[in-house]
This record gives C-alpha cells, structure tokens and sequence, in this order.
C-alpha cells in the first residue's frame, strides 16, 4: 500500500503539485489521468524518489521514504518495478540480457539461479523462446512484454509505469493493459499508471485519481467515472464524440 499524504512539489516559483492525498492498494491497478501539465508525471517522479516532497509525505506499507536510510533506500529500490514509455529496452542486449539486468544489478544469484527466474517471467508474459532476440527483432507489443517481464523479475511490491501502451494499436494496448493488471492481481503488487488513455481508464481502471492544475480533482472506480457529475472530469474524459456516446448509451440503460 501506498498512502500519499497533502503531497507537495514545485520548481521555483511553480507550484505543481498543490498537496495531494491519496492511497493505492496491492493488488490493484491505480491510473493517473489528468490535462497535460496537470503534474502525473512530477507525481509519479515523487513515488519513485525522483523529486523530493517540499511538504507531506509517501510511505510504503508504513515506511516514509524521506526517513529512509541508505540501506533501506536500497531494500526498497528493489521493491520497485519500472515501465517506461517506449519500454526503455537496451538494445544491443537480448531479451533474456535485458530482463535479467536488475537481477544482475541487485542480486549474488548464480547464473543458472538467474536464468531461471528470467524464463518464468518471459513465460508470465508469453515470450518463451525469444531469450536471444534482440529487441529491434521484435514488435512494440513484445518489446513491452520485455519491458514488463524486466519489471517483474525481481517480484516488486510496487509498480510504476509512465504510459505503458503509448504508441501500441488499440487491440494490442489492451492487451498489455489486461497483462499488467493480470500481473498486478496476482503477485498483488501497487501498480501506479500514467495515462492519457481513455481505453485503459474504461478498462483496467480500478482506481482513478484524475489531477487538474497539480490537485486531485476526483478519484473513483471506472464505473464511477460513468457517473460523475465532476464537469472537469466529464470534459476531460467525455472530450471525444465516440466516449460521450459510450457514456450516453451507459447512462441511459442505468435509468
Ligand atoms: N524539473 C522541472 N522543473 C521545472 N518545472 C517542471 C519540472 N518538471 C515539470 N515541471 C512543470 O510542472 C508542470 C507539470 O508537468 P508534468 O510533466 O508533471 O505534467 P504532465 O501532467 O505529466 O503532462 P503530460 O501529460 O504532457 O506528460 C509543467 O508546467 C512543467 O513545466
């Protein structure tokens, strides 16, 4: 669990984020959406220790981690999963190279220990037998599998993941939305995820915080978001003719 207390962060004279408080529970997948500039990613750059709160505070399961030691800061590094946009893969190494990066960074396994674990997660994600791919041989839907199966190598109590279908086709950025919240369910990990995808929001998200001008402006299920009278949630989300229908259609039949 991850419980975000009157969070925060600005640059200069720039307040970004203006003290938000909010939780994510294991086991569930927790979507940040919100306009350009609204701060996702200055928020989740916070999660990650990448920016340091000026007021409020992140703890993990208990652990503030402004308080933690370097030791603890280490421990909990490898708590943490990373998908990045564009999957962030090495690509002079193979598959199972990549993958096994963070356990060759963080672990003394053997190398059989190591690969053994790499080939669990690259069959969690379907990618058995592509270890000696590299990633340019590979579609962007499995350069993303790669990037999960690296995120989760290493068993994270916690996962971030910075628009984790960009630049997918529909079908296949459902896919890997479904994968990461099959994942998530199972090892009941804290998966955090910035979007701007109105697909992911209607599917995977159980728990939404929509930011505007750097506050949580609403937060709810994605049956909520069906719902809300919020009017910066309803622009924001219902902004395409296609998902006013969806919603029209929804609240309609719910009459
Ligand atoms: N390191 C920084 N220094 C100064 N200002 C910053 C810094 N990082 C972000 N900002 C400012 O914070 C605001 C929020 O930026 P952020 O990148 O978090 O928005 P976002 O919601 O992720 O946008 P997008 O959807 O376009 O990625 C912007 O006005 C941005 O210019």
């Amino acid at each position: 669990m991850i419980e975000v207390k009157n969070l925060h962060k600005g640059f200069g004279d720039v307040q970004v984020l203006k003290g938000i408080t909010t939780t994510f529970y294991p086991g569930k997948t927790n979507l940040i959406i919100g306009q350009s500039g609204s701060g996702k990613t200055v928020f989740l750059k916070s999660l990650i220790g990448l920016h340091t709160p000026e007021k409020g505070t992140i703890s993990f399961d208990g652990r503030i981690n402004t308080n933690f030691t370097e030791e603890e800061k280490q421990e909990w590094r490898q708590e943490i999963g990373m998908v990045f946009q564009g999957s962030a893969l090495f690509d002079s190494q193979t598959v199972e190279d990549n993958v096994m990066f963070p356990l060759k960074m963080f672990t003394k396994k053997s190398h059989g220990e190591m690969l053994e674990r790499v080939n669990v997660v690259l069959k969690r994600v379907k990618l058995e037998n592509s270890n000696d791919k590299l990633p340019a041989e590979l579609s962007g839907g499995m350069q993303k599998r790669v990037a999960i199966a690296r995120a989760i190598v290493m068993n994270p109590k916690y996962l971030f993941c910075d628009e984790p279908n960009s630049g997918l086709d529909p079908r296949t950025a459902i896919v890997i939305d479904k994968l990461i919240q099959e994942i998530t369910d199972e090892y009941q990990i804290t998966t955090v995820i910035n979007t701007h995808d109105m697909n992911s929001v209607m599917e995977i998200g159980e728990k939404i915080v929509f930011l505007n001008k750097g506050k949580k402006e609403w937060e709810g299920t994605s049956e909520d978001i069906f719902e809300t009278e919020n009017e910066a949630v309803v622009s924001f989300v219902y902004s395409s003719n296609l998902f006013k229908k969806v919603r029209e259609a929804h609240l309609n039949k719910t009459k």
